[in-house]
């Protein structure tokens, strides 16, 4: 137990009682420079914090806070490749792979930059011979479409950063296929000429079941048209398992290979990310990882009052620990980062999802906030009731692009803005009950009618949230918000005292998906043809009897 800590946290509490006597709109009114005093920019990305309901003694506390858990040190030990993975032993390095490549990282006594600049390049020349034609598919032609096979941290980054970065795509078209439901390589494949189609099989372990089945299926669909020897002629492995992939007979020279140092839900900057330079080219990619270099170094160098990553994460502890708000939503008004409240779930949920801290000790307080979110506009018409009216409140983060790629749209774009901003004001702002009459009233509803229905159109209001906006979604300015999100989950993990980045939660069901398989063999064991498949608990074996029913 951190004591240092605990006596932030207390002050903490005591200032959030006395804050309780304010409403944010309060605040606002007291402090003609609340938002010049809440929010930080940096180069073309501005964090907007004055929507939440703290003051300048809160930002005073966060800074005791960095002290109280060594934040500083902490960093530094992440950056210089210390083993801060202490359940796997293992340094944690995704931000080599953006580094300036004259520098040097040592683990286990080697740089590991000049690997890092070999692997770029390698994935340059490959990627700019499937581009350009160099490289041809089995039958001789140019490669118009690619699957990236994967899941988790080998599928969320690169489906949401294609997507995001769709102006930016001028090479083949990419696919995913993720889920091991039949459906999902079904589709895609049957939407494609395999005769044009480069299969890509993403898994750090590649062990990983549902990948490595759909890695078969593909190449029994693959060796089905193009023959089972040129099947290898359109497959790529990347992966840190080496020795792995030559079992499964990829040819050498299309193996992309990353480090253990590299979590999966960090991976986009590795090799991991190629779907995405043969989809934007590795001058757009290598932008991409100048971005989020610029962030490592703003969260390095940047003192906590204009830090966007301590700042994020300390606005996280406020909310869940000292305000008991357990989740958070992300709301990008940017229909090209629909898939970033999903990659930001894996990133945050898989990190900081748990209740051990690095010592082996039972966590003292809620760690591990509930992330979820989707795109702006079309939220607030499903669950933005909640966000308003809900009895539960929810921080919300709102991202919007300054500018958009689209020519002659400007209507779309400034509809988008107004509701972006309009949202964040009405959960400040609310509407009294007096209001309510008062519009009521002028409408023409009679006075007793207004009276009845003003308690359900009331707005609370002084519900939290905060802005990230940009000035475009382009390359760079998406390597920045991604490396933003990263280093604030390392900020409450280590607030929490947390190993955020291993992920034994995700073994257990693992494990007994496996054991569940022989149920539904029936010709491997009498049990399963009794219907009582041994050891299982009563309801598992009622829906295996039920499944079986309805199969038949
Ligand atoms: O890349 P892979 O080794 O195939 O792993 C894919 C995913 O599966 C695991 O179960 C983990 O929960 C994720 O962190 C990981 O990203």
């Amino acid at each position: 137990m951190n004591e240092k800590r605990t006596v932030v946290f207390n002050n903490l509490r005591q200032l959030k009682n006395r804050l309780d006597r304010l409403t944010m709109s309060e605040l606002f009114a007291l402090n003609p420079n609340r938002f010049d005093d809440f929010s930080i920019k940096y180069d073309d990305l501005l964090l907007d914090y004055s929507k939440n309901h703290i003051d300048k003694d809160v930002i005073n506390a966060f800074k005791d806070l960095a002290k109280a858990i060594n934040l500083k040190e902490k960093i530094n030990d992440m950056f210089t490749g210390k083993k801060i993975n202490i359940t796997e032993n293992r340094a944690v390095l995704h931000i080599a792979l953006r580094n300036d490549i004259n520098s040097s990282i040592i683990v286990d006594g080697k740089d590991i930059m000049p690997d890092v600049k070999q692997s770029l390049e390698k994935m340059e020349i490959f990627v700019n011979a499937i581009r350009n034609g160099e490289i041809l598919s089995s039958s001789g032609e140019k490669f118009t479409d690619v699957i990236n096979i994967g899941i988790g941290g080998s599928h969320l980054g690169p489906e949401m950063v294609t997507k995001a970065l769709k102006p930016y795509h001028d090479g083949p078209k990419i696919h995913f296929v993720s889920n091991i439901d039949p459906s999902h390589i079904y589709d895609v494949i049957n939407s494609l000429d395999p005769k044009k189609t480069l299969v890509l099989i993403a898994s750090k372990t590649f062990t990983t079941i549902e990948t490595m089945t759909n890695a078969k299926s593909a190449w029994k669909w693959m060796s089905k048209s193009v023959g089972e020897e040129n099947a290898g002629e359109h497959f790529v492995a990347i992966s840190t398992a080496l020795d792995k992939i030559k079992e499964f007979g990829i040819r050498d020279d299309r193996v992309f290979g990353y480090w253990d140092w590299v979590g999966g839900r960090y991976s986009i900057w590795s090799s991991i990310g190629l779907c995405v330079i043969l989809a934007i080219g590795m001058n757009n990619f290598r932008e991409f990882l100048k971005g989020a270099h610029e962030m490592d170094e703003h969260f390095l160098n940047e003192p906590v009052e204009n830090n966007m990553p301590v700042i994020l994460g300390f606005l996280g502890i406020w909310h869940i620990n000292i305000c008991n708000y357990v989740t958070r939503a992300i709301l990008p008004y940017d229909q090209r980062l629909n898939a970033f409240p999903s990659y930001i779930q894996q990133l945050d949920m898989e990190s900081n999802g748990k209740s051990i801290t690095s010592d082996g000790e039972n966590v003292s307080e809620k760690t591990g906030v509930i992330v979820w979110g989707a795109a702006g506009t079309n939220s607030q018409h499903s669950f933005f009731q909640l966000l308003h009216q809900g009895s539960e409140i929810v921080p919300c983060e709102f991202m919007l692009a300054a500018n958009e790629h689209e020519e002659g749209m400007k209507e779309h774009k400034d509809l988008l803005i107004a509701n972006c901003l309009a949202q964040s004001q009405a959960l400040m702002v609310g509407r009294s009950i007096q209001e309510v009459i008062r519009i009521l009233k002028k409408r023409g509803v009679p006075h007793e009618e207004a009276i009845r229905l003003a308690p359900h159109r009331k707005f609370m209001g002084n519900r939290p949230s905060s802005t990230i906006l940009y000035k475009k979604l382009d390359p760079k300015t998406l390597g920045k918000i991604i490396a933003l999100y990263e280093h604030r989950v390392f900020v409450e993990g280590i607030t929490w005292n947390l190993d955020s980045f291993d992920q034994w939660g995700v073994e257990l069901g693992k494990e007994l998906a496996s054991d569940m398989l022989t149920c539904l063999d029936e010709s491997s064991d009498s049990k399963n043809k009794d219907n009582n498949y041994g050891e299982q608990d009563a309801s598992t074996v009622g829906l295996l009897n039920a499944i079986k029913s309805f199969q038949e």
